[in-house]
């Protein structure tokens, strides 16, 4: 383990069943990384899981990127909110009434969780966009739902690292840029179209990196993890 606590990462545990996402946090040490349970987990294994990785120390990130009227999700994130998860996040394109009505509910809980919003899916490109009906860049349709969640008072957003430099300019330094699509050099991409490595992703402003199966489908994932923070740690610890 490096011999400082760097929690920057966000271990992906995109798994199928409690027991496989509990052994992959197992190996993990809470003080080097955070978790994040999604969709397939959550579904499968329920809050359970959850409340099992709090109990293990992690500081767990919820992505369930709730996506519904305003009442429907402000109620989701009361009851993510009282699993004690660090963070939590919803669709931008869900609108500015719903980012507003899961601030205000996540506002009277009794330990709110970090609320940020999904800006546009890293597995999208300009002809996804195109697909969908959606004109203008991938760029230009980042920037203007991370405005609005800014302007409904979320946290932060999640977004490719390649809209990192930018969204750091227009949000400020105290807005939280999680950015998935992390690619370490010579990993897969899979089915993520806008990435960037680690330490580029970092080095564009992002303060959080989500990454999964570079991670948790390596042959020794512990190690796939110590990679990477090695290959972050090593400009910190370059020479003057
Ligand atoms: O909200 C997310 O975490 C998310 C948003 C996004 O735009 N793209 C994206 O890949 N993610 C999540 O980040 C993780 C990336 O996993 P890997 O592609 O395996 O590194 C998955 O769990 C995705 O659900």
């Amino acid at each position: 383990m490096p011999a400082l606590a760097d929690t920057r990462i966000i271990v992906a545990l995109d798994y199928a069943s409690a027991a496989a996402a509990i052994a992959l946090a197992d190996q993990l040490d809470p003080q080097h990384c955070r978790v994040k349970v999604g969709k397939e987990l959550f579904t499968s294994a329920g809050p359970a899981v959850v409340e099992q990785l709090v109990g293990r120390g992690f500081d767990v990130f919820l992505d369930l990127k709730f996506h519904d009227i305003p009442n429907t999700v402000a109620g989701a994130c009361a009851a993510a909110a009282a699993l004690g998860v660090w963070m939590l996040n919803v669709h931008a394109s869900g609108g500015l009434a719903m980012m507003q009505a899961a601030r205000e509910r996540l506002e009277r809980a009794q330990k709110p969780p970090l609320l940020i919003a999904v800006t546009l899916l890293t597995s999208l490109d300009h002809n996804d966009l195109a697909d969908i009906g959606c004109p203008g860049t991938t760029l230009e349709r980042v920037e203007r739902l991370a405005a609005l969640s800014a302007q409904a008072g979320l946290d932060g957003v999640v977004c490719s690292p390649l809209e990192a430099a930018a969204l750091r300019q227009t949000l400020g330094p105290q807005s939280l840029l999680v950015t998935p699509g992390v690619r370490p050099v010579q990993a897969i991409s899979g089915d993520q179209k806008r990435i960037m490595s680690p330490s580029q992703a970092i080095a564009a402003g992002a303060d959080h990196l989500v990454i999964g199966r570079p991670i948790t489908a390596a042959d020794d994932p512990m190690a796939a993890l110590l990679a990477i923070q090695d290959e972050l740690a090593a400009p910190l610890l370059a020479p003057g």
